[in-house]
C-alpha cells in the first residue's frame, strides 16, 4: 500500500510505522514511500505509451539528490530552473541529453553551464535572451538548442499565483508573437530551432486549459511549418493536479489519450514537464506537538514544524490534510496548528478537528512537493531531515541541518 495507512491506530508509510520513524531520527521530518514515487512516475509512461514521449520531471517541485536518481533510473529527463538544478541532476546521475531549461532569468554563467553539460533545450522566454544564448553559444562555438515557451493566454483555473499562461503574467512571449521569434531565431548562428514550450500553470484539476493551450500550441506549429520552420518537439508543461482534501485527481489517462489523438499522425515528440503529480502525494511531514494552548476562542496545536519547512499554507492558504499519527481515544477539540516562528501567517492547518496531547506526533499529508524545496532558514531553524521508505527499509536521503551548518559560511567583522 503507497498512501499512509494505519495498521493498529499507528500511522504507516510502506511498512514503517511513523512513530517508530520519529523517535529514531527526529521531528521535523519529511517522508516519502519510493513505492508511490515509482507508481506515479508509471502512471504518466502509462497514460502517454501511445505517443513518442519524455517525461521531464519538474525538478523545482523536489530536488532531493535520492529522488531525482529515482526518476533518472525510470529513464526520466528533467525540466530545470537554475544553474543549480541542473548541478543536482548531474550529481544525481540525471542525463543531461534529457533536460530541458525552463526560467524567466537565465544568467550568463547558467546558459554556459547547459552547453556544456549538453542540455536538451533551452526554453527560452524573451527576445533578450535568445539574443544572449546566441551570443554565449557563439562564445563557446556551440550552437544551442531552443524552444519557445509561448503565453497561449489560457486561464488555468487555479490560484493566481500558480497561473503562469495568462498574458499578465511575467512567463514566455505572446503566442501572437512567436512566429516573427521564430523567423529571428531561425536566422541567429548559435541557434538551433527544435521545439515550443508552454506551461499554463500547477494544481490544475480541470484539465480542460491544458487541452486548449495545445490546440493554441499545435495551431502555431502547423503555422511555423508551413513557412519551413520544422519542430522536433512540443513541450506542453507541467501542472496536472493532486489530491489534497478528497478533490478528484485529474484522469491522467484520459489527457494521455486527448494527446495521442492530437499527436497521431505528427512526427514530433510529447514533451511534460510534471511536479507536483509525480511527487506531491508520495511525502508527508511528521511534526510533534510541543503545546496546546486552549483558549475561549481558539484552540492553537503548536507543533515543531512550520512555514520555514512548509511554506505553502503562509504562502497560497493551501490545505494540507493533518492527522494523528497514533489514533487515540481521546476527545476531538478544534485547533489551530501552528509552528514557532514569530509570524501569525505561520500556520499550518485552521480549524482541525483532532485528538491531540502535548507529545504526540500528527503527519502533514500530500507534502511530497513543493514541501522541502521551498523550505527556509527563518528564524535560525535548521531544516528537516528527509527520509525515503522502501518496504520496511528506512533511507537517510537528507540529513538534518544542524546550527553549525547555518551559521559556517558566515564571518565576523575583523
Ligand atoms: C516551467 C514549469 N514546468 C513545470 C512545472 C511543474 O508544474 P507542476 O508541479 O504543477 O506539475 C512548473 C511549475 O509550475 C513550471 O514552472
Ligand atoms: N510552489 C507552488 C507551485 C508553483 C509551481 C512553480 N511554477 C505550490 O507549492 O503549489
Amino acid at each position: 500500500m503507497n498512501a499512509p495507512h494505519r495498521i493498529d491506530g499507528r500511522l504507516h508509510l510502506e511498512g514503517v510505522a511513523l512513530d517508530t520513524l520519529a523517535e529514531r531520527c527526529g521531528t521535523p521530518l519529511y517522508v516519502y514511500s519510493r513505492a508511490a514515487l515509482e507508481a506515479a512516475y508509471r502512471a504518466y509512461e502509462e497514460a502517454f505509451a501511445a505517443t513518442p514521449h519524455l517525461i521531464c520531471y519538474a525538478v523545482k517541485a523536489n530536488s532531493s539528490l535520492a529522488l531525482l536518481n529515482l526518476f533518472a533510473r525510470m529513464g526520466a529527463g528533467f525540466d530545470i530552473v537554475s544553474g543549480g538544478e541542473l548541478a543536482r541532476v548531474l550529481s544525481a546521475q540525471g542525463d543531461p541529453r534529457k533536460v530541458v531549461f525552463s526560467g524567466v532569468g537565465k544568467r550568463v554563467d547558467e546558459m554556459r553551464a547547459a552547453l556544456e553539460a549538453g542540455i536538451l533545450c533551452f526554453n527560452v522566454e524573451s527576445t533578450s535572451e535568445l539574443h544572449r544564448l546566441n551570443r554565449v553559444a557563439g562564445e563557446l562555438g556551440k550552437v544551442a538548442p531552443v524552444s519557445f515557451r509561448v503565453n497561449p493566454d489560457v486561464d488555468p483555473k487555479t490560484h493566481p499565483y500558480i497561473s503562469t499562461g495568462l498574458k499578465e503574467n511575467k512567463f514566455g512571449v505572446p503566442i501572437a508573437e512567436a512566429p516573427a521569434l521564430y523567423r529571428t531565431a531561425a536566422a541567429l548562428p548559435h541557434i538551433r530551432v527544435t521545439g515550443i514550450d508552454c506551461h499554463i500553470g500547477s494544481q490544475l484539476l480541470d484539465l480542460s486549459p491544458l487541452a486548449d493551450a495545445a490546440d493554441r500550441v499545435f495551431a502555431l506549429v502547423d503555422a511555423l511549418a508551413a513557412e519551413g520552420i520544422a519542430l522536433e518537439h512540443i513541450d506542453l508543461g507541467g501542472g496536472v493536479g493532486i489530491s489534497y482534501r478528497g478533490e478528484t485527481a485529474p484522469d491522467l489517462a484520459g489527457y494521455g489519450r486527448v494527446l495521442a489523438e492530437r499527436f497521431a499522425g505528427r512526427r514530433e515528440t510529447l514533451i511534460v514537464e510534471p511536479g507536483r503529480s509525480l511527487v506531491g502525494n508520495a511525502g508527508l511531514l511528521l511534526a510533534r506537538v510541543e503545546y496546546l494552548k486552549l483558549g475561549a476562542d481558539k484552540n492553537f496545536a503548536i507543533v515543531d514544524a512550520a512555514m520555514n519547512d512548509l511554506m505553502r499554507p503562509a504562502l497560497y492558504e493551501a490545505y494540507h490534510e493533518i492527522v494523528e499519527v497514533i489514533a487515540r481515544p481521546l476527545p476531538k477539540r478544534r485547533y489551530d496548528v501552528v509552528g514557532p516562528i514569530c509570524e501569525t501567517g505561520d500556520f499550518l492547518g485552521s480549524a482541525r478537528e483532532l485528538s491531540l496531547d502535548e507529545g504526540d506526533l500528527v503527519a502533514l499529508l500530500s507534502s511530497g512537493a513543493y514541501g522541502m524545496s521551498m523550505s527556509s532558514n527563518y528564524n535560525s531553524r535548521p531544516r528537516a531531515a528527509e527520509i525515503l521508505v522502501d518496504k520496511k527499509e528506512i533511507h537517510l536521503i537528507r540529513e538534518r541541518e544542524t546550527q553549525e551548518g547555518l551559521m559556517a559560511g558566515e564571518r565576523l567583522l575583523d
